[in-house]
């Protein structure tokens, strides 16, 4: 799918609301709000490759990030090779015999012939190799056996059917760069290439904890006031999306003391500090000073809607990111901050925010928004198999069912409205983590 070469732009220049960020700073609540761009920035300059890599098989590689070149231990082919089931032959012999040869070997692959005998012909399969001295392999389709040999009525191209050693790649090529993530295809070529190992960055050990009295477990009864803590599953499903190792600290209670504790035996065990709730400003959101008190808070609110008070500091040398505790926010600032976070950490070579798809919007926004809006939006394609966005009816930020219906975010810029057939920037979920699409 191509995008329209031009769209509005997405930059930080239409979110009037943001500040210039400066990076060394801690923020003060005073300070404004940052564009996502400069905030996308400052959180990708302060993330650090992890040390620490391993060697495993490839059946143990899946999702993981590649950490040393993979190198070709040999050709591609590693010789010359029938690419179709039928005879492999001199095409002057046949010439010679006008369309008749002997028949005076049989070829299957994972077996060897012998030279070709002059003026005959090897019954060969795919994948064998060929025979010296042969050719041209023609398809048994074109081919009757005849007085024990065979009979080749049809046309034949000298040279055909035939794949040649290193046609593809030749040993010693680096067929996989550090910093991919490994999907079923690089496994696939890196144990075609010979590869019984590959070295991997170890998994990112990254702690999440959710704040909030209000906070229960699925399966244990509501009381009044409570909530089901479904922060916590987004979280581990999007981490072990990503090949995380989750250290799980369960839900901390709306306590200073408690989250002070929390907080820092996370940052202990762990790369990276994931927090739910509490970044606000209410009485009661603590995690967010809990950070100023036990490491820097170098980075807070952006000028979005969801998201608007994502936190990210450090609690002594572990970072740490602070979602809202408004599930769409988390899910949100986790696909446009935490994710590219991660995987610079993880070592992915171009680890960055995601670039949105131009389409056509198939709604209209008469009032335009003070912030930039990540509304939840379905890539629709209507009757005449035209692509058109259409956005979910309520953009509440606690409204999880949205991603459910949704697949993908609609960017809609701060000050701007949208009419039918405007193009929108669109983030398909399937862009923004692996296994969110629907
Ligand atoms: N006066 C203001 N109030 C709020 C502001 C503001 O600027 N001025 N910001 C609003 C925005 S925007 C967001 S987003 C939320 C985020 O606040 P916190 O990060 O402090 O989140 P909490 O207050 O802890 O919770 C917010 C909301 O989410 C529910 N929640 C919390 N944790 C979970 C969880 N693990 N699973 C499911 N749901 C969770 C919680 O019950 C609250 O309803 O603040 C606004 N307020
Ligand atoms: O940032 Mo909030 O997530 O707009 O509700
Ligand atoms: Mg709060």
């Amino acid at each position: 799918m191509t995008h329209p070469s031009t769209g509005p732009s997405t930059g930080a220049s239409t979110d009037t609301s943001a500040s210039t960020a400066n990076d060394c700073d801690p923020v003060s609540a005073s300070s404004k709000p940052l564009s996502v761009e400069q905030a996308s920035a400052q959180l990708l300059a302060a993330a650090r490759v992890i040390d620490g890599r391993e060697q495993l098989p490839p059946t143990e590689c899946l999702g993981r990030v590649l950490a040393e070149p993979v190198i070709s231990g040999t050709d591609l082919p590693g010789w010359d090779n029938s690419a179709m089931d039928g005879y492999a032959l001199r095409a002057a012999d046949l010439r010679a015999n006008s369309g008749w040869l002997p028949v005076t070997q049989r070829i299957a692959a994972g077996h060897c012939g012998t030279p070709l005998t002059p003026g005959t012909a090897a019954r060969i399969f795919t994948g064998a190799p060929l025979p010296e001295g042969a050719d041209t392999v023609v398809v048994q389709e074109a081919c009757a056996p005849e007085h024990g040999g065979v009979r080749i009525n049809a046309e034949i191209t000298a040279g055909a059917n035939i794949r040649r050693r290193g046609e593809e790649l030749q040993a010693g090529a680096q067929v996989l760069k550090p910093g991919i993530r490994l999907g079923p295809q690089h496994l696939g070529l890196a144990a075609g290439v010979g590869a019984g190992e590959l070295w991997v960055y170890r998994r990112l050990r990254v702690a999440v904890l959710a704040s909030g009295d209000e906070l229960v477990m699925p399966g244990e009864p509501l009381g009044p006031g409570q909530i089901y803590n479904s922060n916590r599953f987004l979280f581990r499903a999007l981490l072990q999306a990503l090949g995380c190792e989750v250290i799980d600290l369960g839900i901390i209670e709306d306590d200073r003391e408690a989250t002070l504790a929390a907080l820092g035996t996370a940052a202990e065990q762990a790369d990276l500090v994931l927090a739910s709730g509490g970044v606000s400003v209410g009485d009661e959101d603590h995690v967010r000073p809990a950070v100023e008190q036990l490491g820097s808070l170098d980075l807070w609110r952006v000028a979005m809607k969801p998201g608007k008070p994502l936190a990210f500091g450090r609690i002594g040398e572990t970072p740490f990111i602070g979602s809202p505790g408004n599930p769409v926010s988390l899910f949100v600032t986790f696909c446009l901050f935490a994710r590219p976070f991660i995987e610079r950490m993880q070592g992915v070579r171009d680890a960055g925010p995601p670039t949105p798809l131009w389409l056509p919007a198939g709604f209209e926004l008469t009032k335009p928004l003070k912030r930039r809006d990540y509304q939840r939006a379905r890539l629709e394609i209507d009757a005449t198999d035209k692509p058109a966005i259409q956005v979910f009816s309520s953009t509440s930020s606690a409204a999880l069912s949205s991603l459910t219906w949704a697949n993908g975010l609609a960017l809609i810029p701060s000050g701007q409205t949208i009419a039918i057939g405007d193009p929108v920037a669109f983030l398909p979920f399937s862009e923004l983590v692996p296994g969110c699409s629907t």
